[in-house]
């Protein structure tokens, strides 16, 4: 890394100043894909069947023809960010789909669109406007969440119900699109299991997605009570409210997805020991094992772009709850220090890893 220079030339100083403008306004970005999320552009185009014309968009958007320009100017810095192609045919621009935007589809069995929505919501960049707040308070206050709405995210989500939908709708949909990808690449990770805990499984959707691959394992979803209410197992998935630090159903594998990232050391060391009891049987006998998907900080290092974002969702664990994202020796301490011996991380989830923990 060079030290910058004391005496910059004006090329230097102007790229300084674009590396900052392009920081200031980055949330332009993210703001641009929300509202054409929201608009439902990429159902729109896909409907259409091939490749659509601004005013056959502005016509199916049924929005004002002043407004002509405006989206055009949308779909501008969109295709710019790669979630759409702009084609020239009869010299005219028209616009498809690329696979990032086909994933924001609302009705597709893969889609992330809910994900992006509860993301994007204000409910958790409000706390973001909180953060040096929150550096400068007491040691009491445990997250930027907690500074600007007074309460932790689960009394939040408990209380206020479009909240808890949109947030459980988002991770349901996060839970459908890794779990389908990982029973693509990495079966075997449940083969010969025949029992399986899904501890903090939302609304079942990692659950069923395990279950209609393996008809004949047993899975267990276990969730606060708030996120289960009115939900109905099947011969194969039951749901049981509880608290993961109390007590773990007994299980042959114990599966985790997107929990531990939300929990102090201490908390994790906690809820993995109660999974050693809950894989372990009368006779202190198992061959059970923890299955977790989670980031496993800087195992992209050569990917910029990879590791940028998993150091995002490390920023973003800070400010919404107690969290942190982990590099594999800050993994290896917690698992070693909640008595497993061995573990083995898989890399085949793209941002995030399989990691598989023995006692
Ligand atoms: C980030 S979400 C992940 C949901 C799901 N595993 C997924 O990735 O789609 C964390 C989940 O943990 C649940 N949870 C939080 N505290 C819990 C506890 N003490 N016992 C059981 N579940 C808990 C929350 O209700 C929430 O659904
Ligand atoms: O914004 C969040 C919040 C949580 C969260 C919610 C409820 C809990 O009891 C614990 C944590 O977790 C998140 C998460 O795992 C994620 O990947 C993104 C955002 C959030």
């Amino acid at each position: 890394m060079t030290s910058p220079s004391n005496n910059p030339s004006s090329q230097e100083l102007f790229d300084a100043q674009a590396h900052v403008w392009n920081f200031i306004f980055n949330y332009l970005n993210s703001m641009s894909l929300k509202c054409a999320i929201q608009l439902g552009i990429p159902d729109i185009i896909h409907k259409h069947g091939k490749p659509m014309s601004l005013d056959q968009l502005v016509d199916a958007l049924s929005i004002d023809k002043s407004k002509s320009r405006c989206v055009y100017r949308l779909m501008r810095i969109l295709t710019h960010s790669k979630f759409f192609v702009e084609e020239e045919e009869e010299e005219e621009a028209r616009y498809s789909l690329t696979l990032a935007s086909r994933l924001l589809l609302k009705d597709e069995p893969l889609s992330i669109a809910p994900f992006a929505l509860a993301m994007m919501d204000p409910i958790l960049i409000e706390p973001c406007h909180h953060v040096s707040e929150w550096f400068q308070s007491n040691d009491e206050i445990s997250c930027p969440f907690v500074t600007k709405y007074g309460m932790g995210f689960f009394e939040y989500a408990r209380n206020k119900e479009r909240w808890n939908k949109v947030f459980n709708e988002g991770m349901a949909s996060d839970a459908r699109f890794v779990n389908s990808l990982l029973i693509r690449e990495y079966k075997q990770v449940f083969e010969g299991l025949d029992s399986i805990v899904d501890v903090g499984g939302g609304t079942g959707a990692a659950a069923k997605a395990i279950v209609s691959a393996f008809p004949g394992l047993k899975c267990t979803v276990l969730e606060l009570p708030h996120v289960i209410a009115g939900l109905e197992g099947t011969d194969n998935l039951n749901f049981v409210g509880g608290d993961m630090f109390n007590f773990i159903p007994h299980a042959h594998a114990v599966f985790f997805k997107w929990i531990f990232h939300d929990w102090t050391d201490e908390e994790c060391i906690k809820i993995l020991e109660k999974c050693k009891e809950a894989i372990t049987s009368g006779d202190n006998k198992t061959d059970g094992k923890v299955i977790i998907v989670e980031i496993v900080v800087d195992d992209q290092k050569e990917n910029q772009k990879a590791t940028e974002t998993q150091l995002l969702f490390d920023m973003l664990m800070m400010i919404e709850v107690t969290g942190k994202e982990r590099t594999e020796k800050e993994w290896a301490n917690l698992f070693f220090s909640a008595g497993f011996s061995n573990y083995k991380i898989t890399p085949v989830l793209g941002l995030r890893s399989i990691i598989e923990v023995f006692p």
